[in-house]
């Protein structure tokens, strides 16, 4: 064991200032990661998602879906959702990446993309409902896809390919730094789902 520092060797920084992102690759067996895949697709609650752009109101092609440790209210996109419980798959998969970056989650967002067509547009997930600073690890099954980073200031953009099975942790102050996207693409024609396992906080009360 590294007494100086918990992760595995392998990891290392993407990102060269201002936060940090470590991929882990894939961390589900293939054929796991198939079962899993599947089991998603058919067992979670999908619905379109809404979000309110410039005062207007869209209906994404994107499903999403939000589960975690109790009824949590959450608030994005000028919308506020409220969380499932916990299936068993959705159990197990935090459990794992629990294990394999020893951070905690109470949470987690899906995503649904049906197709290449359907992306993510540029944006930091630093919500006021979240812990600062908290980790978001990232789970990807079925279409891998490209995935990128903008720093806010300089603009220098980083990108990988999320493959199925695979796991991507942001970390730190990336958040605060660092926009990241799903591009849309036309070389994919198979959907991706993609679980963002996070912390959600109670701000409500330490602020009052
Ligand atoms: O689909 C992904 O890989 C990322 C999704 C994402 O950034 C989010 O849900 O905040
Ligand atoms: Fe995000």
């Amino acid at each position: 064991m590294d007494l100086f520092n918990n992760e595995p060797n392998f990891l290392r920084n993407l990102l060269p200032k201002d936060g940090i992102v470590n991929y882990y690759g894939k961390v589900v067996s293939a054929s796991d990661a198939n079962w899993y895949y599947e089991s998603l697709l058919h067992s979670i609650d999908w619905k379109n998602d809404e979000a309110i752009i410039f005062g207007k109101s869209i209906i994404t092609k994107r499903k999403v879906a939000w589960y975690g440790d109790s009824e949590f209210e959450y608030t994005y996109s000028n919308t506020t959702k409220r969380a499932l419980a916990w299936t068993n798959e959705l159990l197990e998969l935090k459990t794992l990446i629990e294990q394999a970056t020893s951070e905690t989650f109470n949470s987690c967002l899906l995503n649904l993309y049906h197709s290449g067509d359907e992306g993510m547009a540029w944006h930091s997930d630093g919500e006021k409902d979240l812990k600062r600073n908290g980790a978001i690890g990232s789970l990807s099954f079925g279409a891998e896809r490209k995935f990128a980073f903008k720093h806010k200031q300089t603009k220098e953009t980083i990108s990988l390919i999320l493959e199925h099975g695979s796991l991507l942790v942001m970390k730190g102050p990336t958040q605060s730094n660092w926009l990241h996207r799903l591009p849309p693409t036309k070389m994919v024609n198979k959907p991706r789902v993609n679980l963002t396992f996070r912390t959600i906080v109670d701000n409500s009360r330490s602020s009052a």
